[in-house]
This record gives C-alpha cells, structure tokens and sequence, in this order.
C-alpha cells in the first residue's frame, strides 16, 4: 500500500483528529468541511450514500464517516440521530449529562458506539463500508468535555469514559479505531 492523499469530508474536528492520528502515518489525509446531506435509515446506508454526496463533490479517493450512539434499552436509538438529541433544546442543551438522563427509568444502561465509515476511489465507482463498534454504557458525564457525548460513554471492561482517557487510550479502543483498522486492512488488499 503505497503513500496516498486520502480527502476526509468532514465538519467534525474531534473526528478529524482522531482520523489524522490513526491514518496519518499511512496517508496524507486532507480535510474539507462540506455539509453533506445525511439520509435517514440504516447506519451503513447512511455512510453509503453520505461518501457518494462527498464524491460528487471531491474528486479522487474520498472518505466519509457517520457516527451512532444506540441505546439497547430505546431498542438501538438514538443512533445516527444522536447528533440532535445532544443538540435537544428542552430548557437548555441536552448534552451528555440528558443523555444520561434518558436512561433514568431504565435498568439496562448498555450502548453501542458504532463508526460506519465509507470510501470510494471517485464518482461511479464501488463504495466499501466499513464499520466499528465499542461496546459500553451509559453513566453519569465525567471528564472534560470536549468532543459529543465522550464524558458519558464508558466502553466495558475500562472504569473510564472516553473523556477520562488520553487520545492514544480511546484510539486503541474505540468504534473509530476499529473502523480505521479494518478500512486499513481494506484497502491493503485494494
Ligand atoms: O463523544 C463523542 N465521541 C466520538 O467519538 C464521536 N464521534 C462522533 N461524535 C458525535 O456524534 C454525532 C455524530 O454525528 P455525525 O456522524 O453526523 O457527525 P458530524 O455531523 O459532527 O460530522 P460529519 O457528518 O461532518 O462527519 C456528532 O454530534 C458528533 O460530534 C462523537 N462524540
Ligand atoms: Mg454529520
């Protein structure tokens, strides 16, 4: 797998950074912040068709992705809707510490963060889908808050949120890093 620009097309910087860290050595990842429309539906369909908006946009090998946080006790939801329900205005930001909340009235405090991430080499050619999941819960928000909903996810087995850990602890772990993972092996056989 040769040295290649990888154009990102994203608005999230926590995403950006988190994507250079991981890719960085590999590639000559580019970010453009384009808002791309985000169809409603499957968690893979949604990257599928969010990565043939970008590539209408960008030309060459381009790469998006679309987060989820799903709840198992809401049957899976929020997931790719979570980024309204931080954004809830009910009196004031939902946030972190309201998606704790939303759990209140139940036992089961278990989530799935879950990255699907697309790529294509340019308009009309095949789409790979690639997705990630780190399973954890839900708790109370600890930590700083500095990307989404990191201070109230605590992937299993770890005692910490995602906020409570360095960047190189939650890139070991978490649903991005897995995708990344997989994306690379991917496109080593690409
Ligand atoms: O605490 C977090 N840890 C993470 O690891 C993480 N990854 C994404 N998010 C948030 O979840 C929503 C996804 O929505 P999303 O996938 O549509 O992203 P986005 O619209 O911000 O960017 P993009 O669509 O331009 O790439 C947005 O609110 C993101 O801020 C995260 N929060
Ligand atoms: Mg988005």
């Amino acid at each position: 797998m040769s040295s290649r620009a990888l154009t990102f097309v994203s608005g999230n910087k926590g995403k950006v950074a988190e994507v250079s860290a991981v890719l960085g050595g590999l590639f000559e990842v580019r970010n453009i912040d384009i808002d791309l429309d985000e169809f409603q539906g499957e968690i893979e369909e949604i990257a599928r068709r969010k990565c043939e908006a970008a590539a209408e946009k960008v030309d060459g090998f381009v790469m998006v992705e679309d987060t989820s946080l799903c709840f198992n006790a809401l049957g899976g939801l929020p997931g790719p809707y979570i980024k309204w329900f931080l954004k809830v205005r009910m009196l004031e930001k939902l946030g972190p510490s309201g998606l704790h909340q939303m759990l209140s009235g139940y036992e089961d405090k278990g989530a799935q963060a879950v990255c699907a991430m697309a790529f294509t080499h340019g308009k009309g050619l095949s789409i790979t889908v690639i997705k990630g999941v780190c399973e954890g819960r839900i708790v109370s928000p600890r930590g700083p808050a500095n990307f989404g909903w990191d201070p109230c996810f605590e992937p299993l087995d770890t005692g910490k949120t995602f906020a409570e850990m360095s960047s190189e602890e939650k890139n070991k772990i978490s649903h991005r890093s897995k995708a990344l993972a997989a994306l690379r092996e991917a496109l080593e056989k690409d």
